[in-house]
């Protein structure tokens, strides 16, 4: 028996899942075999039992399909393949259709004699939530690409240390993390405006080490984090490479579950995939809920256009709304500057809002979009295409969901830019350039020999080259 029978398993189930259950809830399972049984390993109690009723079912069945008799059984567990278990960190998810909040509170597993931070002495940053009012869940347009984020961060919100905890966000640049932690810390503090929320980016944390220790203060340093009710880290994917600190934030880190005092965080990537950041602390952030926000589909940009502008009291026509959402592609954070601009000059114009007016008014957005044809830009089209992630195409599977899109935007990137083999390598997730001309040759042969691979090329070609 061997692990490609869960591979294949897993990857039906990806085929069959949307891209965020399968990304909460399986993606994160380790798997182990011993003799005839397959052992699955959740990072904490409510993942292992939302998977045992949601989906072992459909496990059991795939692996039949597979291996006939030969099918293992399949046990469930709690902690990491062939490593020292992993205590869980949360309670329990029932099983309605929505993950829904135990109110049971977390079992004891504080030290007994839990010294209360000194609060009184707090020089260092926390005196202000640092919170963006404007930020709030309200104004979070909803979609595919964010709904179990979304709903994630409000369960958090409204049960802070009971819900899940750390909760993990992760997505590419420009696509809500921090609007959502912002959402969190408000949504805590309407609820209960004496709680101490405190919104940082990982960056600061690291200041203010530097600064604590440079001044002796490191104690009220430590007090001071180790005293809110919840901490939200933005971009935790900065503590790379700093391991004094990380060992630091991991104690912190720690102290803070135990007291279930709420941990947000946010990550331009998977936790597991953060390099240089230490294993403990990666899976750590996997002891309560990961998940992922995706680049918005063309539906939820064509609406977060139109909620930013009823914001700013324009009125912008549905047809211009969609023209500029099918052509800026990439993220939220650039269909705001586009909008901006095309509010400015209506401002300065007092013209109509109509597709000309846009076309004017973006033209070099447009064109740079449509001229440069970059690789970010081909993976994010490839994974759109073949309804996967695009983390999927830089990380380290090889199943076939995965590896044939992959090598399509290797080909596709080799052919529409002027990247060099090694570049484009790097840009798949550290590969050799070996791998990419593999990936081309093959490519060309399959366009050769498979309609629907050559079908797929001359598709994304041209939705790429456009
Ligand atoms: N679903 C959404 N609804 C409304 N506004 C959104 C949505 N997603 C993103 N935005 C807006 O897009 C802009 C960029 O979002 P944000 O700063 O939260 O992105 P991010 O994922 O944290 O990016 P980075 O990793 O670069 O920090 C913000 O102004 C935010 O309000």
């Amino acid at each position: 028996m061997s692990h490609s029978l869960w591979h294949d398993c897993a990857t039906r189930l990806q085929n069959e899942l949307p891209a965020q259950q399968f990304s909460t809830w399986i993606r994160p399972l380790q798997v182990d075999f011993e003799r005839n049984t397959l052992f699955l390993y959740a990072p904490n109690t409510y993942v292992m039992d939302w998977v045992k009723d949601k989906y072992l079912k459909q496990i059991i069945t795939f692996l039949r399909a597979t291996a006939g008799d030969e099918a293992p059984n399949v046990e469930l567990r709690v902690g990491g393949a062939r490593k020292a278990p992993v205590p869980a960190a949360s309670p329990v998810i029932n099983g309605s259709s929505e993950p829904e909040i135990s109110k049971e509170p977390k079992p004891a597993n504080q030290p007994t004699a839990r010294p209360q931070p000194n609060t009184a002495d707090r020089p260092i940053s926390l005196q202000h939530s640092n919170l963006q009012p404007t930020y709030k869940f309200d104004n979070f347009v909803e979609g595919r690409s964010n709904q179990l984020a979304r709903a994630a961060a409000l369960q958090v919100a409204e049960n802070p240390g009971k819900a899940y905890n750390p909760l993990f966000i992760y997505g590419g640049t420009g696509l809500g993390k921090t609007h959502l932690l912002h959402s969190i810390g408000n949504g805590i503090l309407a609820n209960k405006p004496d709680a101490k929320v405190f919104y940082l980016r990982a960056e600061r944390f690291v200041q203010d080490m530097v600064y604590a220790m440079k001044h002796n203060k490191i104690d009220s340093f430590k007090e001071s984090y180790r005293s809110v009710d919840a901490l939200l880290i933005d971009d935790v994917q900065f503590f790379a490479k700093k391991d004094h600190f990380q060992d630091e934030f991991f104690h912190t880190f720690n102290w803070l579950l135990e007291g279930n005092q709420q941990v947000i965080l946010t990550s331009d990537v998977y936790p597991k995939e953060i390099e240089g950041v230490d294993e403990r602390l990666k899976s750590r952030f996997g002891w309560g809920l990961t998940v992922a926000i995706e680049p918005p589909e063309l539906p939820t940009r064509v609406a977060i256009l139109e909620r930013k502008a009823e914001e700013r009291k324009i009125k912008l026509p549905h047809e211009v709304a969609f023209f500029i959402a099918k052509r800026l592609r990439s993220n939220v954070r650039e269909l705001e500057g586009a909008l901006n601009r095309v509010i400015a000059n209506v401002t300065l114009t007092g013209r109509d809002i109509t597709i000309d007016f846009v076309k004017e008014a973006l033209r070099d957005l447009i064109a740079a979009q449509e001229r440069l044809v970059t690789i970010d830009n081909i993976q994010r089209t490839v994974a759109e295409y073949y309804h996967i992630k695009v983390s999927d195409l830089t990380s380290k599977r090889r199943t076939r969901s995965v590896a044939r899109p992959r090598q399509v935007a290797m080909a596709l990137a080799k052919e529409l830019t002027s990247h060099s083999l090694p570049e484009i390598g790097d840009a798949f997730g550290g590969r050799d350039h070996t791998t990419v001309l593999h990936a081309c040759r093959k490519v060309k042969e399959l366009i050769e020999s498979d309609h629907e691979i050559q079908e797929d090329y001359r598709n994304l070609n041209r939705t790429l080259s456009v």
